[in-house]
Parts: structure tokens; sequence; C-alpha cells
């Protein structure tokens, strides 16, 4: 089995960016053995404090974003990260030549009961149009990410992972603590019947996306679809790249909730990368996520990302709908 350092040389990677791949993969272990011990490392559990994002902290939450930001602090290579547990930008070191960007638990709804969870990270060059440890930097589109990936904390924890060329899947072997290649290659299917979203939401969505749902769970031609959700966008993300389906997370009428749940820049960007290296699509309301500018460090987007065929499908319905209703409003 390969491992991990050898083929980011193959696939000739920055040197400096493999060493700094390597400190976040090194958090990453240590996140996976407090994970499989539990209670046992008295992890579970929530604190009582709330961050940016108004939800209670976890006390896994608070555990993964620590271990990461002094694993991360300690590397040259690294000019600032952001954090969905940080409000504002962490300053890292003046010459840094990369900015660093992660969830460090994602599906933090899971942890109590020991379900799917993971950390997402993606690393951009740092900007040298603004100084290394301002907002700006992160202002980024997604596609100028040089590396993005994910691990997943399941029965065996394992790391998906893109530097720009194809996603490839990797697992931690226990018995000498490194990433081996499983899957040189993801690809996810064109179609599929499997759709990921949180159903019991309908009632906050707009008419056209209760009405795309409401054709998906009667309409003859979506016969056969099937429901799953695990409520870790992380595992919804691996179930997607490893047999197809479609993620979506609309925007809603609750406050808060205008765009969706998901953030851009630590959730949406890093897993369009590798959805999209996989030969799948990755849309906030049509448009690419790709190719969006970023406004604010936690700003949401609605998404939709999957099986090209299954998504197109989706995001057409929304566009005729809302060209109905624009030609409709024009006529009265
Ligand atoms: O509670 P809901 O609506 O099912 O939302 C679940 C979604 O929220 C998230 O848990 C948000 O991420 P965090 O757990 O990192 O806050 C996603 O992973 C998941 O897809
Ligand atoms: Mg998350
Ligand atoms: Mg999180």
């Amino acid at each position: 089995m390969k491992r991990l350092i050898p083929i980011l040389k193959q696939d000739k990677v920055d040197t400096d960016l493999i060493l700094l791949i390597r400190t976040i993969l090194a958090a990453s272990k240590e996140i996976a053995f407090r994970v499989s011990q539990g209670e046992l490392a008295g992890i579970l559990g929530s604190t009582l404090d709330e961050n940016i994002q108004g939800e209670i902290q976890k006390k896994l939450d608070v555990v993964a974003n620590q271990l990461l930001k002094d694993m991360l602090l300690d590397d040259d290579n690294v000019a600032a990260i952001a954090s969905e547990e940080e409000p504002d930008v962490v300053p890292g070191h003046q010459h840094g030549k990369y900015i660093v960007a992660f969830d460090p638990l994602d599906g933090s709804s899971n942890i109590d009961v020991n379900g799917q969870i993971g950390t997402i990270f993606t690393i951009y060059p740092v900007r040298p149009d603004v100084p290394f440890n301002c907002e700006r930097q992160f202002a980024q589109p997604g596609h100028q990410q040089v590396c993005a990936g994910y691990v997943l904390y399941g029965p065996s924890s394992l790391l998906v992972m893109s530097t720009g060329g194809p996603t490839r899947c990797y697992t931690l072997d226990l018995t000498h603590g490194g990433y081996l290649l499983t899957r040189s290659e993801m690809q996810i299917p064109t179609d599929s019947k499997e759709f990921a979203v949180n159903m019991a939401n309908y009632r906050y969505w707009a008419d056209p996306v209760r009405g795309y749902f409401n054709q998906l769970l009667s309409h003859p031609n979506f016969a056969n679809s099937t429901l799953r959700w695990n409520a870790a966008m992380v595992g919804d993300i691996h179930r997607v790249l490893s047999r197809g389906g479609m993620f979506v997370y609309p925007e809603d009428s609750r406050v808060g909730n205008e765009n969706g749940k998901i953030r851009l820049l630590y959730e949406a960007n890093p897993l369009a990368m590798l959805v999209e290296g996989a030969g799948g699509i990755a849309t906030a309301s049509g448009q690419r996520i790709l190719s969006i500018h970023p406004d604010s460090l936690h700003q949401r987007v609605p998404v939709a990302m999957g099986s090209a065929s299954q998504v197109a499908v989706l995001n057409q319905y929304l566009h005729d709908r809302a060209f109905d209703e624009s030609t409709t409003h024009s006529t009265n």
C-alpha cells in the first residue's frame, strides 16, 4: 500500500505544502485517538460557551480546535488561520507561504451519540497584496485552494484529499500510524437515486424548493429515490464521493438561515473541490461554489453538490420556477 508523502512528491506538490499537510494530519491523528477513547478521554458533552455561530460548543469542538491551532501556529509555513470555532483570524508567521482554514469538528450533534464526525481543512497561498494576518487573506475564491480535505472519524479513520489533481482516499493504519492510499481516484457516478437533505426543515423552505422535493417524493420519474441524512456533512459527502448522490442544504426562512447553514470558507469550498475533483458538481443557487468571492469569514451559502446530472436537474427546476414566478409577477 502506498504511503501519503511519496504520493504527494510524485504529484509534484511543493515541499513546504507537504510539510504543512503533515502538520494537519498529525493533529487529526491525535483527534482520531481522542474520538476513539470517547468518554474515557472526557471528550463527550458540552461546554457552557457559545461560538461565533451562536452554537453551544461541544467539548470536542474546543479540544479539536486547540489541537489544530497549537500545531499550525508552530509551523513556519502558516501565515494565518481561520476556524469555525474562532471569531477572527488568528495570526501566524509573517513570512508564512500559506493560510489555513478548518472546521475542527464537523457533525458536532453526533459526538455524544457515537455518530460519524470529521475534520475539514483547506489551504490557500498567502496573498502578497494584503497584510499576512488580515481577514482579506481569506477573501479568495475556492478555485484558489491548493489543497482541500477531510478526515472522517468512523469505523475506520479516512483521509480524503486533493492537491488539485484527483480526489484520493487514504486509510489511517493503526499498526504503524500512517495514512495509506486505498482509493487513488474517487469518481462520483453521474446519476443516483440517493439524496441527503434535512426534510424536517421543509416548513421553512421557499415554494420552489418545496416544489422540487414534492416532485422527488411523488413523481414517477423519481421512483426508488432514497433519503440518507448523517447530520454530518463530512459523512454525507463521503457517501456521495463513494457511490453518488446529492447533498442539499437550502436557504430557509429561519433567522440566520437566509443562506442556509453551511459555511463557505471551511465547509462548502473544500468539499466542493473534492466533489469537482471526482467528477461531480457543487453549486450555490445554481452558481459554481468555487467561483464565489467570499465576503466574510463565517458566511453561509445554500448548497447542492454531488452527482452532476442529479444536481443539474435540481438547479434547472429552481431556475425554471424562479423564471415562471418573475414572468407571472411582471404580467400582473
Ligand atoms: O442539524 P441539521 O439541520 O441536520 O444540520 C446538520 C448539518 O450541520 C452540520 O453539523 C454543521 O457543521 P458543524 O457540526 O461543524 O457545526 C453539518 O455537518 C451537517 O450537515
Ligand atoms: Mg461543520
Ligand atoms: Mg464544526
